[in-house]
């Protein structure tokens, strides 16, 4: 290169001269700063085994989160380094470890890595979720937990929320009378994204196709964002062609359902506060221009909104299944809430959830065993920190297995077993919650990306499962060979075959 400027200084004009030296020192700088960051790297463990271009990522299964805890057993229980293709990744995989990263050095690894995919279904990553850490994220964050997160707003959707679980209620009575099994997993899908669409859309009447379209997108975003995306691995290839237009056209389709419903909002008058549905508060947002939303940033966010009921869903499912595998914790389940429950009641309330510290137990024994995120979201890091010893680089994606957390040995007692008794006043974990705080026990993360859904889906998980357990008894259709646990890695992890169960009403109502 220094023959090169040398023999441009002799022949070339001052200007093409002064081009090649600015390259020229950029490329020199990004050598430096890669090979610095590549040095500090290469000092933490990582698996010997490591192949050119795809690097570490054939030692990942089709379920990530367990092939992560078995190569941290064998080359780094507290942090080791992973090369995903082009993309180093740092795996925490012990609670000491996940304080440093969500903790001391929370203000340091509060970014998110960007996704090419993510950045075309989300116009640019201006969801809440996937944006990088700055003044944009701060603002729709807090649009989002002052607007439509706190405990009153939750309090007012709760009639449209008890709506919901009537709905369940009526189609589970049916199944009852006809003595057939329900697919519960099916319902409890719709029961839980439809408790997400109503709070985004509750303004408008109720249609039956939004419901189709939405579960359709839904389930593209799953195979567009799920898994563990070779094109997040190589950011160039991404860019191809293939992958974009399939996310493009993807996007329209999100595009046309969501601009509709906004128009439809902002056509109508709305009188009361209460009455504010979210995209009503995200439209007076935007026309009292308190912040700068586009319209883009709007249904970026709606998105968001809609896609967290797969996660609520996915407790749910899992928390039924595990009863059913444990007939002794549903009786005791059952009872508790048959016993907290004024007798003939249509609707278990949330008055009625107050005193039910049982029900409290199992939804925390449900996430601690399967977290439906059990690798979060990536963590990204916007400055250089020591931790444990190491310089860890600007720039570096930091993978937080939670699943691995909630069943580490060395922390829990019979770590792999389904014993919500273990979060009961009298035990040692009792006083362990998921608001961040026990690094044991993260489902919902923990830091300023904390998940800021933690209420809200506390209130809908007890009340479904309250009014379940109120109402029916459940057994297995006649021949089931059992509950199969299998699961199945995507967006979320979920188990792979729908629950089919049949209900009786139970005498006691
Ligand atoms: C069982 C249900 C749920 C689970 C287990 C869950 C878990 C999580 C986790 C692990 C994160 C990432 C935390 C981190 O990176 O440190 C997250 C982020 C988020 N969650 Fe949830 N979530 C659930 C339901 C919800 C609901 C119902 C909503 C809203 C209505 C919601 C809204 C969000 C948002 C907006 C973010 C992004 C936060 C940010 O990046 O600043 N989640 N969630």
């Amino acid at each position: 290169m220094a023959l090169v400027l040398a023999h441009l200084h002799e022949h070339a004009s001052p200007y093409a001269l002064a081009l090649a030296i600015v390259l020229f020192l950029m490329a020199v700088h990004f050598a430096m700063s890669t090979s610095r960051a590549e040095r500090l790297l290469s000092k933490l463990s990582s698996p010997r085994f490591k192949l050119p271009i795809i690097g570490h990522l054939h030692l990942v299964g089709p379920l990530p989160h367990v092939s992560l805890r078995e190569l941290a057993r064998k080359h780094g229980p507290d942090v080791m380094l992973l090369r995903l293709g082009a993309v180093p990744a740092l795996i925490v995989s012990s609670p000491r470890a996940a304080k440093a990263i969500l903790r001391t050095h929370d203000h340091l690894f509060a970014s998110r890595p960007s996704s090419a995919v993510g950045e075309i279904l989300f116009s640019g990553s201006t969801n809440v979720a996937n944006a990088p850490y700055g003044d944009y994220w701060r603002e729709i964050r807090k649009i989002v937990t002052t607007h439509l997160l706190t405990t009153n707003k939750i309090r007012s959707n709760l009639a449209s929320r008890e709506q919901e679980v009537r709905l369940v209620l009526t189609e589970v009575r049916e199944a009852a009378a006809a003595g057939t099994a329900v697919d519960l997993s099916e319902l409890l899908s719709s029961f839980a994204h439809h408790v997400e669409i109503q709070t985004v859309l509750g303004r408008l009447p109720r249609e039956a196709g939004w419901s189709k379209q939405f579960h359709e997108l839904l389930e593209g975003n799953s195979k567009l964002l799920g898994g563990f995306n070779w094109y997040d691995y190589f950011p160039s290839l991404a860019r191809l062609d293939m992958v974009s237009a399939k996310a493009a056209k993807h996007k329209k389709r999100w595009d046309d359902l969501l601009d509709d419903l906004i128009d439809r909002h902002a056509n109508k008058p709305v009188e009361e506060d209460d009455d504010k549905d979210f995209i009503d508060v995200l439209l007076s947002v935007q026309v009292q221009q308190e912040h700068s939303l586009t319209r883009d940033n709007i249904k970026s966010v709606l998105m968001d909104i809609i896609e967290a009921g797969t996660a609520t869903y996915i407790a749910l499912d899992y928390a039924m299944a595990e009863l059913m595998r444990k007939p002794q914790v549903m009786a005791k389940l059952q009872a508790e809430v048959r016993r907290c429950t004024n007798k003939g009641k249509e609707v278990v309330n949330q008055e009625d959830l107050g005193s039910m510290s049982y029900l409290k137990a199992v939804m925390k024994e449900t996430l601690r065993l399967h977290p439906p995120g059990p690798l979060m979201v990536p963590h990204f890091s916007m400055a250089d920190c020591d931790m444990h010893g190491y310089t860890i680089p600007s720039g570096t994606r930091a993978i937080v297995n939670v699943w691995a957390l909630g069943r580490d040995t060395s922390c829990w007692e019979s770590a792999e077993e389904f014993m919500p008794e273990r979060f009961m006043e009298e035990t040692m974990d009792a006083a362990s919650d998921f608001h961040g705080n026990d690094f044991r026990f993260l489902p919902f993360g923990s830091g300023r990306r904390m998940c800021p859904g933690v209420k809200s889906v506390t209130v809908t998980f007890e009340l479904i499962m309250a009014n379940l357990m109120y109402h029916f008894n459940w057994e297995l259709p006649k021949g089931s060979p059992g509950i199969d646990m299998t699961e199945v890695f995507g967006l979320d992890v979920h188990r792979k075959d729908n629950l089919l169960l049949v209900p009786c009403v139970a005498q006691h109502t």
